[in-house]
This record gives structure tokens, C-alpha cells and sequence, in this order.
């Protein structure tokens, strides 16, 4: 288990180490409209989740969209203070 924080200093080390066999730096590779795109794809199936399917579900899709801003982030080259400071 791990915190939003945690997984963006994860994904932040991916970027910067980009190891063999990361879905992220395939991910970062593919450029921002494809990282948009995947947001837009996830936000529709945690809208999904949340009308017809379990929490379980709901949740794990919830994850994935998480994923997927933290990676338009990187790609964009915004840090989470860029963010936190408009919450
Ligand atoms: N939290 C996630 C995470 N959430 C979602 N995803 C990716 O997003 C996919 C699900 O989203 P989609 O529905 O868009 O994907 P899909 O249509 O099933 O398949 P593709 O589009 O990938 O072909 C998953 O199969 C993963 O590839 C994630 N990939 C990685 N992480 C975490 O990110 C960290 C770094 O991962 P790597 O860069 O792969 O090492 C690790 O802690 C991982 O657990």
C-alpha cells in the first residue's frame, strides 16, 4: 500500500532511472497526448465503476486514475506543490 506522495517519488525515480520494463517511462515516452488521453480513458471507467460495478472496483479504478494524473504530471513536468497549492 502507498500514499499518493509515495507513489509520485516512485514514478519521479522511474523518470529519472527510466530501468528496462517500466509501464512508465513507456508511458512518459509516448508524450503528453497520449498520457492525456489515458486520463480521459481511466476518468471514463471510474465513472463506470462508480454507477454499475463494486467499491472494490471503484477503488482499484480510482488507483488507476491516480496512476494516470501522476503521470500526465511528469510529463508536464509538474511537481505535487504545483498542485497542493491550488487544493
Ligand atoms: N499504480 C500503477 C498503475 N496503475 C495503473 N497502471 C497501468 O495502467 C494499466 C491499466 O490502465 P489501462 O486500463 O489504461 O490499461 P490497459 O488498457 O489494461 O492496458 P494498456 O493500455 O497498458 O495496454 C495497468 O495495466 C498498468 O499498466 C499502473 N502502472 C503502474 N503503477 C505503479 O507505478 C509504479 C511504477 O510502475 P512501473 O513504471 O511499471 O515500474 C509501481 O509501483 C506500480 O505499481
Amino acid at each position: 500500500m502507498k500514499t499518493f506522495d509515495e507513489l509520485f517519488a516512485e514514478l519521479t525515480d522511474r523518470a529519472r532511472t527510466r530501468p528496462e520494463g517500466s509501464g512508465t517511462v513507456e508511458a512518459l515516452d509516448a508524450g503528453v497526448h497520449a498520457q492525456g488521453k489515458k486520463v480521459l480513458e481511466e476518468a471514463g471507467e471510474v465513472w463506470i465503476a462508480a454507477e454499475h460495478e463494486s467499491d472494490d472496483r471503484l477503488a482499484e479504478e480510482i488507483s488507476q486514475l491516480l496512476y494516470r494524473v501522476q503521470v500526465l504530471m511528469l510529463g508536464r513536468g509538474l511537481t505535487t506543490e504545483d498542485v497542493y497549492r491550488y487544493l
